[in-house]
């Protein structure tokens, strides 16, 4: 992979705005997704009418180039972009990008159908059939894919995280690396202060939107406000998370 490009990441600062930014996207989607009417059956045998959705719109995707070499998007259901390898005609200095083979998407899969299914509980819709059926699998899929296009999005920014903190401490992270300590990695990417600010401001933003929907008109449920606040709460804390694994997977392949 010689002839892929030298993509720098941006610092800390930066990175942690770009983060910010994702917030009101992701809301906004789960905002739409959650006033449409759910039929589980969409989602039996682990997801597999949704993967499959997923991979027929992946394709499609992948062929205007959006899961490129250094996009930071990452697709569920096609092969992974092969990681970057090291050589003296192909180095990786600090700040330099370099790929990585680990995905957060299986856990995204996971978080999405086992936590956050569970909470699309609205019996209405805002799209109105003469049958009067709430039930419309498509719209309710592309939702889904477009929110879980988000989510990877968001948690993937993690790579970047890690290497703009490795090439801040290079020496600190280069014995946890060469030793494989995982936990050691762990503990240095985290940070509890700007975890809580991050939480604090999709709380914020899920009120916001709630607020903005009733008060432009549309049908809501009288628990909408608090299922999107509790749905929030719980997305973010597991967002976190995943980009934190996505940051530690990232570190351990970083001397390869
Ligand atoms: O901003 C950072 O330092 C990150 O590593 C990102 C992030 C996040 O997902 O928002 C993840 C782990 C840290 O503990 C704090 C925040």
């Amino acid at each position: 992979h010689v002839d892929r490009p030298t993509l720098t990441v941006p610092g800390l600062v930066q990175i942690r705005d770009i983060l910010a930014q994702l917030e009101a996207p992701i809301i906004s989607t789960l905002t739409e997704r959650i006033n449409l009417a759910t039929d589980p059956t969409l989602y039996s045998n682990n997801g597999k009418g949704l993967l499959r959705f997923l991979e027929q719109h992946e394709v499609i995707s992948a062929a205007s180039g959006r899961y490129d070499y250094g996009k930071l998007e990452y697709p569920f259901t096609l092969p992974p972009v092969a990681p970057d390898v090291s050589t003296s005609r192909n180095a990786f200095p600090p700040s330099r990008f370099h790929q990585d083979s680990f995905s957060g998407n299986e856990n995204i899969t996971a978080f999405y159908l086992n936590t956050l299914v569970p909470l699309f509980t609205s019996k209405s819709s805002f799209y109105y059939h003469l049958d009067n059926s709430t039930i419309n699998h498509d719209a309710v899929l592309n939702l889904d894919a477009t929110l879980l296009a988000l989510l990877s999005h968001r948690a993937h920014i993690g790579k970047i995280v890690a290497e703009t903190k490795y090439a801040s401490n290079v020496t600190g992270f280069t014995d946890l690396i060469k030793a494989q300590d995982a936990a050691g990695i762990r503990v240095l990417v985290t940070n509890t202060t700007q975890e809580s600010g991050v939480l604090s401001q999709a709380s914020t933003a899920a009120a916001a939107f709630s607020d903005a929907w009733s008060k432009s008109g549309a049908l809501v449920p009288g628990s909408f406000a608090s299922n999107l606040q509790n749905a929030t709460a719980k997305l973010f804390r597991e967002l976190i998370d995943i980009t934190t694994e996505i940051e530690v997977q990232y570190l351990l392949q970083r001397l390869r």
